[in-house]
């Protein structure tokens, strides 16, 4: 039976650094010695005051000081980095907040997150925005969250897409948003259509097998219409008939999800083939420049094989 020890993918982690960098060779059998790591602040807390702790204005100010720190290495930095935002709900019940407030407290995280990610040279960010199962909550969150989808997308995002020239892509179905969403998700990628810095990819009513499906039709359709043969159908060209084609590193290095739950939830199931997982027990909203760092850090200590081996 294999020992928990050897487990080449971690249940849970703990990413506080060890007091001296591992060698590659350790770094797997360092993952499974490790148990959850810290926890989010209890009681209870002013929202408001939470909130302006975070504006725009003062992460930015924050961002052009800091530099990369020092347990980062710049050439193992993960070029894609994707993030399942999960546990804003929890976050703000424990709190004795409205679920709202939850995900208006991980909108700020999540601009922090996009500025961090950018200063420490990821090349593109995705986040899982909403799911295509996430209809199912109940209508007055839906409703919040398209809402305020748009009110984020025509404020804070916009300033930021144009001071940090953001790149910005969104993944999805589109067509079954409220169609001012759909119109605010066409402008955004045409205002940063020039521009130069990290890509934003925002996967909105997205998901994995969503992705797969829609690939499978237009690929079908080709070959109905005699523009594809069936024998040249190979990954390659699946991949091209996904929607992160055309982004420049569609596959992600590293992905992120929080809350403690250890699932992929429908998310880039093409897309995450070798993908590192890390699972953060914080919620959302807690998530941090520390938290990311050592994120980071605990990536480049892993030792990437895509099925082949070094020894
Ligand atoms: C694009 C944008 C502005 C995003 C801001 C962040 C945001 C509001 C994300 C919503 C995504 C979501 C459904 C999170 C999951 O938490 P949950 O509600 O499932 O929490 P739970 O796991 O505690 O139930």
């Amino acid at each position: 039976m294999l020992s928990l020890q050897y487990l080449p993918i971690p249940p849970t982690i703990n990413i506080r650094f060890a007091n001296k960098p591992l060698m590659p060779h350790e770094a797997s059998k360092h993952w499974a010695q490790q148990s959850r790591i810290r926890h989010g602040p209890t009681g209870s807390i002013n929202p408001n005051s939470y909130l302006s702790k975070l504006s725009l204005a003062g992460v930015s100010e924050c961002a052009d000081q800091v530099e990369l720190p020092e347990e980062l290495k710049p050439e193992l930095m993960p070029k894609h980095v994707a993030v399942i935002m999960d546990g804003n709900r929890r976050w703000a019940k424990s709190r004795g907040l409205p679920v709202q407030l939850g995900h208006r407290a991980a909108g700020q995280a999540l601009k922090q997150l996009a500025l961090n990610c950018k200063k420490f040279g990821v090349q593109v960010l995705t986040i899982f925005a909403f799911s295509s199962e996430n209809w199912v909550r109940p209508k007055e969150e839906v409703d919040f969250l398209m809402n305020f989808f748009e009110e984020v997308g025509k404020s804070d995002f916009k300033k930021l897409i144009l001071q940090e020239d953001l790149r910005v892509s969104i993944l999805g179905n589109r067509s079954q948003l409220p169609e001012s969403l759909q119109n605010l998700a066409s402008s955004s990628e045409e205002l940063a259509k020039s521009n130069k810095g990290m890509r934003l990819v925002v996967a909105c009513n997205y998901s994995g097998r969503y992705d797969i499906t829609q690939a499978t039709k237009n690929i079908a359709d080709k070959v109905r219409n005699g523009v594809l043969q069936v024998e040249d159908i190979n990954e390659s060209v699946f991949e091209q008939h996904l929607q992160t084609n055309g982004i420049e590193f569609p596959n992600p290095d590293l992905l992120i999800r929080t809350s403690g739950e250890l699932r992929v939830s429908n998310f880039m199931l093409w897309q995450l083939a070798y993908t590192e997982l890390l699972f953060f027990d914080k919620m959302f909203p807690d998530f941090d420049e520390a938290d990311l760092v050592e994120g980071l850090a605990a990536f480049q200590r892993r030792q990437r094989r895509f099925g082949g081996h070094k020894y």
